[in-house]
């Protein structure tokens, strides 16, 4: 059969095209009115990506194209399917209505041996028309983020762009059914199915079913984003959990005016029916009892766990599941835990408990992408970060869904106990890592900038700030399967006695730039009075070192974090 002519169409390159963090975010003005904006950067991942390989020649391959459901995304989506369609991708695969979770994409690339993804998220960011839009890929058959040589490589086409192919039409994503654009298929489908099965590998549904049986208080909080229909199915449909104890389950493109970030800020909600202040600390009113609440990220990757007048920071979330491992069918079932890691900002609480297990735990830069490699090493592999991401290697991205159903595996093993039992127990045993994060949001970046190379030129100096700051360090990464290195991850600023304060910019904002300062103390035994302070109040005294150190306020011109987490 001939094949129909796909368009030529000229263009020129747009500036500022290159990947942070995860994907390409910008305000969702500029996806939506820069001419030819969606084009060229979908072009430049076709042509960056088949440069370095893994991206299907012409008239072959299958890729999944969703989104996290904010504003613009169907539109988006409309374009990238004109374009792969127009580059000959033969099979192009569309969860109904553009709406998949960022783990359930990853679940479908693997589960179908797809060449890849591309997912229209800017993940926490709020979504509307004067908010955030953003574009990530991740590679086949792993499922896994894009890797620097792969946004590089992107980025690098972004710059030399002259046209781009694509073919005229457009598909009804909001139905399930098979379509043609061009000389391509396009399946629009239920895209639960696959990541449903994938959970129910990794956990023993009877067991979780039997403890929603004794009825549990639980809450979950899928704030409007791709979580919420995952959310329905597996909590209410396969686990029996009371369709009251989850809210903002439908994904919406404004996230119903919310910012879909779950933290003490943003998940005010379920804070509140905690009981919990929003710096973390125990409520006046008494509230409902609460065994586990969870919110969700907008595109499902993220979770806040919290309990009954509890907050379990994500570090010590993190901590308390690699202790429990058995816990989870999926570590269990294949002889306990393999390895696991970090982010470097991430507190070292899960260094302690790998030092037990006797395993290995990595230390990585920010950034999920980082930890693909390490799973490819050994498995069963768990990992997380401070940034509310936790995972495993049964899908390449973090997975919000997957970290609720690993609290729900560890409170049906301890019956009785709730999160905050839990966590203070954990730290009787291993000890506690106060911790805290101080985020300033959209500074400008020349300031930001000059801050960094203000700490860096502290490295090795002779004499330091402050008596008590013993060393300053920039923090790179060698990757130990392929050898990659990357630096200029973050400055660590290591104080006597163990505390940290680490600075970081952020690379997941769309306008300016974020400082981010991760402050951090160990507490080797603490007492009962220790396991009830506020980390916040309690690490007041050293963030103030640090930024001082830094000269925080004079390069940036605020009073005080935007955000304290
Ligand atoms: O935004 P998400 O949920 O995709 O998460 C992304 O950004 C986070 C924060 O990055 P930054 O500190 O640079 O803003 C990272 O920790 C995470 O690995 C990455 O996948
Ligand atoms: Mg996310």
């Amino acid at each position: 059969k001939p094949s129909r002519v796909a368009l030529n169409v000229a263009t020129t390159p747009i500036e500022g095209m290159r990947p942070g963090t995860s994907g390409l975010r910008k305000r969702t003005k500029v996806w939506e009115t820069t001419e030819h904006y969606v084009e060229n950067f979908a072009q430049s991942i076709v042509e960056g990506w088949r440069d370095v390989g893994g991206f299907p020649a012409s008239g072959s391959g299958t890729m999944v194209v969703g989104g996290d459901g904010r504003y613009f995304n169907k539109e988006a989506i409309q374009t990238f399917l004109k374009v792969l369609a127009g580059n000959g991708v033969k099979t192009i695969v569309v969860p109904v209505h553009g709406v998949v979770s960022t783990p359930g994409a990853s679940a479908l690339v693997r589960r179908n041996k797809a060449d890849g993804a591309i997912l229209m998220t800017a993940s926490h960011n709020p979504g509307g028309p004067d908010a955030d839009f953003g574009v990530k890929f991740n590679t086949g058959p792993d499922g896994a983020p894009a890797k620097e040589f792969l946004t590089e490589a992107v980025y690098e086409k972004s710059t030399s762009i002259s046209s781009y192919n694509m073919v005229d039409g457009t598909v009804d994503i909001t139905t399930v059914g098979t379509y043609t654009l061009g000389d391509s298929t396009v399946q629009v489908i239920d895209a639960l199915d696959d990541y449903v099965a994938q959970l129910q590998e990794c956990f023993d549904f009877e067991k979780l079913r039997n403890f929603i049986k004794k009825k549990p208080s639980l809450l979950f909080d899928a704030m409007h984003g791709a979580a919420g229909p995952a959310a329905l199915r597996v909590m209410c449909q396969e686990l029996g959990v009371p369709k009251s104890q989850l809210y903002r389950c439908d994904p919406r493109p404004d996230f119903g005016g919310c910012h879909p970030d779950p933290n003490l800020k943003w998940a005010s909600e379920l804070v509140r029916r905690a009981s919990l202040n929003e710096d973390g600390s125990p409520g006046d009113s008494l509230g409902e009892e609460l065994a586990l609440g969870v919110a969700f990220d907008g595109d499902g990757d993220r979770n806040m766990i919290v309990g009954h007048r509890f907050f379990a920071s994500p570090s010590d979330s993190l901590a308390v599941l690699a202790a429990q491992a058995k816990s989870i069918k999926w570590f269990k079932d294949r002889g306990g835990l393999a390895a696991c890691a970090r982010s470097m900002p991430t507190s070292r609480a899960l260094d302690r408990v790998a030092e037990k297990q006797s395993i290995e735990c990595y230390e990585t830069p920010t950034g999920w992408k980082f930890f693909g490699n390490l799973m490819e090493l050994k498995q069963p592999f768990l990992c997380g970060e401070e940034s509310f991401g936790t995972g495993a290697d049964h899908v390449r991205e973090k997975d919000g869904l997957w970290a609720a159903l690993a609290w729900l595996s560890v409170l049906a093993d301890n019956e009785g106990m709730s999160v905050g039992d839990v966590v203070k127990q954990h730290w009787k045993e291993y000890g506690r890592d106060l911790y805290c994060r101080h985020d300033y949001e959209e500074v400008a970046s020349e300031g930001a900038q000059a801050m960094m190379a203000h700490l860096g030129s502290l490295i090795g100096s002779d004499v330091l700030p402050d008596p008590d700051l013993e060393s300053v360090s920039s923090f790179s990464y060698v990757d130990p399967l392929d050898s990659s290195s990357t630096e200029n991850q973050g400055m660590i600023l290591a104080f006597a006695g163990g505390g940290r304060c680490v600075f970081r910019l952020s690379g997941t904002g769309s306008a300016g730039a974020t400082v981010r300062v991760y402050i951090e103390r160990p507490l080797a035994n603490p007492s009962d009075a220790d396991l009830d302070l506020v980390a916040s109040e309690a690490l007041e005294a050293l963030a103030d070192k640090g930024k001082a150190v830094a000269r925080l306020h004079a390069f940036v011109d605020r009073e005080g974090p935007s955000v304290i987490t």
